[in-house]
């Protein structure tokens, strides 16, 4: 497991940008392990003084603290963070404005988590995975684009991800809630992603794509969490998934402007995508409770764990998660 430091919240920027932040700035460094959060400003210079002028080809690596710029080599990294629901969601609200214009400006505040594993590894898969159901049969769901596949996990791909989660150790400490993994995704998810790409949920354009994700963001939920209504950041591309394991829950969507509501059951093994309307015209978010109805029936919320897979743009690797 690596050294705990400060490190700014993933919301505003790149895994790899907070890795190469975080190595330049020294950031604060606090013994507290306490949830609160603390901000740091970040500018423009200070980014070209990480990434140079140019945007891409940099390497963020586990056993290299300098984070170096380094041409050819797809960035990739990961890491896991304490990002309670509230504290992250109303920060990752803000927009970091996409264009870098006034050199001196300060991009944004960017909260720092009070505890951070940078050099969490990438782990090899435990076994040989069982495969994902190639099933594109969904629910409707009232939502344009927004598609709910039930079962797409069976049990046993579900305990799968789940060994392979513990396994990674990027939520060994109970207090992290969140991890990161960019670039080259972790290979227990190729099968997952794989079938994905091959179900014909997306648009035959979004299947296509190679890869078809290149961030995996892991949300831990303990009982009765929940999450702030939002759009995913433009950062990312079209096309969002997310896996739902150990618990259900409810997710809610509101319309951006007309403020309908639609809401679909989310179980363990259920696969959820967003494209179009369903990713870019409603927010989506899970209400705290510990008990929710679902069509006359009691749905507990126990401890859930949720695999959200994106595609940064390719801005999105200079300026955010
Ligand atoms: O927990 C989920 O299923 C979705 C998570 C999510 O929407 C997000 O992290 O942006
Ligand atoms: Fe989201």
């Amino acid at each position: 497991m690596g050294k705990e430091t400060n490190a700014p919240f993933p919301g505003y920027f790149s895994a790899a940008i907070l890795a190469q932040v975080q190595a330049r700035h020294d950031m604060k460094r606090s013994r507290s392990r306490s949830p609160h959060s603390e901000k740091v400003k970040v500018s423009k210079r200070e980014l070209r003084a990480i990434f140079g002028d140019s945007d891409s080809d940099f390497q963020s690596s586990e056993d290299d603290e300098t984070h170096s710029r380094s041409s050819g080599i797809p960035p990739h990294g990961s890491f896991s963070s304490l990002a309670r629901g509230g504290d992250f969601r109303s920060v990752a609200k803000v927009e970091v404005p996409p264009n870098l214009e006034q050199p001196d400006q300060d991009l944004a505040e960017v909260a720092c988590a009070t505890s951070l594993h940078t050099s969490v590894p990438i782990v090899a898969p435990l076994e040989r995975p069982p495969s994902p159901a190639l099933t594109s049969a969904r629910k409707p769901t009232g939502v344009n684009g927004l598609s709910v596949v039930p079962g797409f996990l069976s049990d046993s791909l579900q305990k799968y991800l789940l060994q392979n989660i513990a396994s990674s150790g990027w939520l060994a400490d109970p207090q992290l809630n969140q991890a990161i993994s960019f670039g080259t995704l972790p290979t227990w998810l190729d099968g997952v992603i794989a079938a994905i790409c091959k179900t014909g949920i997306f648009s035959e354009a979004l299947s296509a794509r190679r890869p078809g994700f290149d961030h995996m963001l892991l949300n831990v939920y303990q009982p009765g969490e929940g999450l702030g209504k939002h759009v995913d950041l433009l950062r990312f591309e079209d096309g969002i998934c997310s896996l739902s394991l150990e618990s259900p829950c409810i997710m809610t969507f509101t319309h951006v402007t007309t403020e309908a509501i639609r809401q679909v059951l989310l179980e363990p093994g259920d696969l959820l995508c967003m494209e179009g309307e369903a990713r870019y015209d409603w927010m989506h978010g899970i209400d705290p409770c510990m008990q929710e109805e679902w069509k006359g029936a009691t749905i507990n919320r126990g401890r859930r764990i949720s695999i959200t897979l994106r595609r940064l743009c390719a801005e999105g690797w200079v300026v955010g998660v």
